[in-house]
Formats: structure tokens, sequence, C-alpha cells
């Protein structure tokens, strides 16, 4: 099998195309892939498929053979790959994904594309749809406890789960101890991302992530797309901001006019393989 590694940000992926459907024992060969002592190592392994409402279509698998709805970085790496290795007919695409169609906007620099912008959708609030256990209209700064400590968090679907919590200082914060706490909690029945976030000024903020089904990674759009709608919705940030993560910059514009959510930022191709 030929694959691509890429990342976003360096949040890495294992990007296979030219198959028809993930072949049946795709958990077991995104762990063994994914895995990063005793085969390629990335966060996810993605598939770029034929699709007849988009462009193309994309499946995530996680690092732990799970599936995702959504993944904002491989959305860009895998617009990247399109346009450079299948496709240079348009700049303007649209992705199928477990989210729906997704928009996307590329950026080439001579042959190469080295920024894409992600129509990432409207956010969802209502907490049983997120999902969360909590039947309310949204859940914001809402009680989490785990342990001895009681965080408050904000619960965002971008098509995929995210609990938002704000600490004093996102760098410096123990993400290993209380992220995989926080990922199946039970009040989130499908688990979820957890991103803690602190603020530098009304448009720039800092998040670490603890991914759903993967760990601590360098990045996650997804992830700076929600932290981008509870700070705002928490009077925290402005609207648009500028999300500083482990890997690098994302710039997030939760639209007022169409209430969608655009994230802008690289995507990179490391290297070809056969598995
Ligand atoms: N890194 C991603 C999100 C990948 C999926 C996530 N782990 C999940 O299970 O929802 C991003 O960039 O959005």
């Amino acid at each position: 099998m030929n694959f691509t590694k890429m990342h976003g940000l360096g949040n890495d992926f294992v990007i296979v195309s030219g198959e028809e459907r993930p072949p049946e024992n795709t958990p077991d060969l995104a762990r063994r892939i994914c895995d990063r002592h005793f085969g390629v190592g990335a966060d996810g392994l993605v598939f770029i498929l034929p699709s007849e409402s988009g462009d193309f279509a994309m499946r995530i698998i996680n690092a732990d053979g799970s599936e995702a709805e959504q993944c904002g970085n491989a959305v860009r790496c895998v617009s990247k790959f399109f346009y450079e290795r299948m496709s240079r007919a348009r700049r303007e695409l649209r992705v199928e994904t477990g989210a729906g169609l997704q928009r996307v906007w590329l950026e080439p620099d001579g042959e190469k594309v080295r920024r894409v912008r992600v129509d990432m959708g409207r956010p969802v609030l209502e907490g049983k749809a997120v999902p969360t256990t909590i039947d309310a209209e949204s859940v914001v700064a809402y009680p989490v406890e785990v342990g001895e400590r009681t965080f408050s968090f904000t619960a965002v679907s971008m098509g995929n789960p995210h609990a938002v919590i704000p600490v004093e200082d996102a760098i410096a914060f123990p993400v290993e101890f209380w992220g995989p706490k926080l990922e199946v909690h039970p009040l989130f029945p499908h688990q979820t991302n957890v991103e803690f976030v602190s603020f530098r000024s009304r448009s720039e903020l800092d998040m670490r992530v603890w991914e759903r089904g993967v760990g601590r990674t360098m990045a996650c759009g997804s992830g700076a797309c929600a932290s981008a709608v509870a700070s705002a919705l928490t009077g925290r940030t402005d609207r648009r901001v500028t999300v500083h993560l482990q890997g690098g910059d994302l710039e997030i514009d939760w639209n007022e006019k169409d209430d969608r959510v655009y994230m802008t930022g690289p995507a990179e191709t490391v290297f070809e393989g056969k598995w």
C-alpha cells in the first residue's frame, strides 16, 4: 500500500489514496501503521476516497483504531494532496467528511499549496447533540468533576465533540494527567476531545489538546475552532482569533453573518512510503 506522510502543525497523518473503500481490517491497520515504535508513526490514518457529492471523500481513523467524524488538520492535508497530485483544475474544493460537505480554498505558491482555508461548518452547542448527557440548549461554563478537581467546560461539536476548559496557563498545564480522565468522563457518551485554553488578549489564545482516540497531539484544527467558539461565547475573546498551538498557529474566524467557522493554516508533506 503506497502512502504519503503529511502533517498540519505537527498533527501527523498517514494518507492513503487510490482505494475504493478502506480495507476490512482498518482499525487494526490504523493501530499498527500509527504506532511510533513498530509502524510509520502518526496521529491518524486518513483515506482519500471517491465521492458522489464532493471532489473526494475523506475518512479519518484515530491512532487507537476508532473513526472520527471530523479532522480539521487532515482536511487541509488531503486538500493539498488532491491539488498537487490528483487535479489542479480548481482552487476551491468540496470535501465530503463525516461532518458533511466542507468547502476548502487552496492558496498555492507555484506548484505547491502552502496554506488552506476550510469551512468547518456551524458549531453545535445543544447539550445532547454534542453529545453530552446534559439536556440543555447549550453547555457553557458547566462544572465537571474529576478526582479532587472541578473544571468549568464549554461543550462544542464541530462535527466531533470537544470540551473546552479555560486554565491559568495552557502551555504549562499537565495535559497528560487530566486529559485522559476527562476524555472518558461519563458526561460524554461518545468520549470527547479536550482543549485547555488560556488567553493572551481578546484576539489570541493558547491551546493544548488531549485528543479522543489519540492522546496529546501538537495541534487540533477542530479543537482550535471549538476553542474559538467557546472563548467567544464566554466573553473572553472576539470571534476572530489566532490560536497558538504547540505545532504553530491557526487563524479562526467564527463568522457573524453565516454562523460558520473558518479555519486557515498550513499543510506539509513529509515523505512517501510503501507499507
Ligand atoms: N486532529 C483533528 C481531530 C481528529 C479526530 C479526533 N481525535 C476525534 O476523535 O474527534 C483535527 O485537526 O481536527
